[in-house]
């Protein structure tokens, strides 16, 4: 059973069925409630956004992530279409309801077609599209899919602000999948220290192994304005005996050194 963002039809719904077609879906609030139920074997999986091309990471997730004992195993790129929906046509549209992804996703196309109209943030795409089902004078952003689900009607198609939009989700689970010979790693770094050169030292450990970072992000660490975690992903296995060695090396200078998973590369 797969645990995702509900109510159906949103779009980690869809990258959950790319994994694995018919796989018992289970529904939550939000990612963190996604990746808790993982943690406690409510869910076997969770499917949740880890980014975007056009927004960057979702911090949320990359929070839920260093709070909860759970995996990355596994992750899953889906392009995203995103769709007006409504009862009738645009005319009567006076609110504009999303997840703040979404919405964010679609700025460009919503200043420009209705600039009048009222922005509302909503728990997910599909829960958006639930509401709109009820008031009509409110559009969804979400998948053209939810629209049948929500007796709803596209009124206007691919309207994100860049055709190159695509999520990177994470699937979550408990324990580790074996190595494959073409794997990443996700780690997540604290340094207390705040010398010149503590993150260039760090860095280092991996340039001089020759193993490629694929994405640097600092998210704010909660303890003090100023103060960060690093999110770092990395071409290859924790088990790898460079990673290991720059890894143990890591280790001995950072407060937290987290090993968040190592999984087969999609790309
Ligand atoms: O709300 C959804 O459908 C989600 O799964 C979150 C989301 C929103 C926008 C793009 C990708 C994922």
């Amino acid at each position: 059973m797969i645990g995702v963002l509900g109510p159906e039809g949103t779009f980690s719904e869809k990258a959950a069925r790319r994994l694995s077609p018919g796989a018992e879906i289970r529904y939550f609030r939000d990612f963190e409630e996604v990746i808790s139920a993982v943690e406690v074997g409510d869910a076997d999986l969770g499917v949740v956004p880890l980014e975007n091309s056009l927004e960057g990471s979702v911090g949320a997730t990359l929070d839920s992530l260093l709070r909860h004992d759970v995996e990355i195993v596994g992750e899953i790129n889906l392009r995203i279409r995103h769709c007006l929906l409504g009862r009738g046509g645009a005319e009567g549209v006076r609110v504009i309801l999303s997840h703040p992804q979404a919405l964010a996703q679609c700025r460009g196309y919503i200043k420009r077609r209705f600039p009048e109209a009222e922005l509302r943030t909503t728990g997910s795409t599909s829960h958006a599209a639930r509401l709109a089902q009820e008031f009509p004078e409110m559009a969804a952003i979400a998948d053209a899919e939810a629209a049948g689900r929500y007796g709803l009607a596209v009124i206007e198609r691919d309207v994100q602000d860049s055709d190159e939009n695509v999520t990177r989700f994470a699937v979550v689970g408990r324990s580790a999948p074996a190595p494959t010979g073409r794997d990443k790693t996700s780690l997540a770094l604290y340094l207390e220290r705040t010398e010149p050169g503590a993150l260039w030292e760090v860095l280092g450990e991996f340039a001089t192994r020759g193993i490629n970072l694929t994405k640097i992000e600092s998210r704010p660490s909660r303890r003090a304005l100023g103060d960060y975690y690093f999110f770092i992903d990395l071409e290859g296995h924790a088990s790898d005996p460079q990673v290991k060695e720059a890894l143990a090396r890591i280790r001995e200078r950072a407060a937290v050194t987290r090993v968040l998973g190592s999984y087969p590369r999609t790309d």
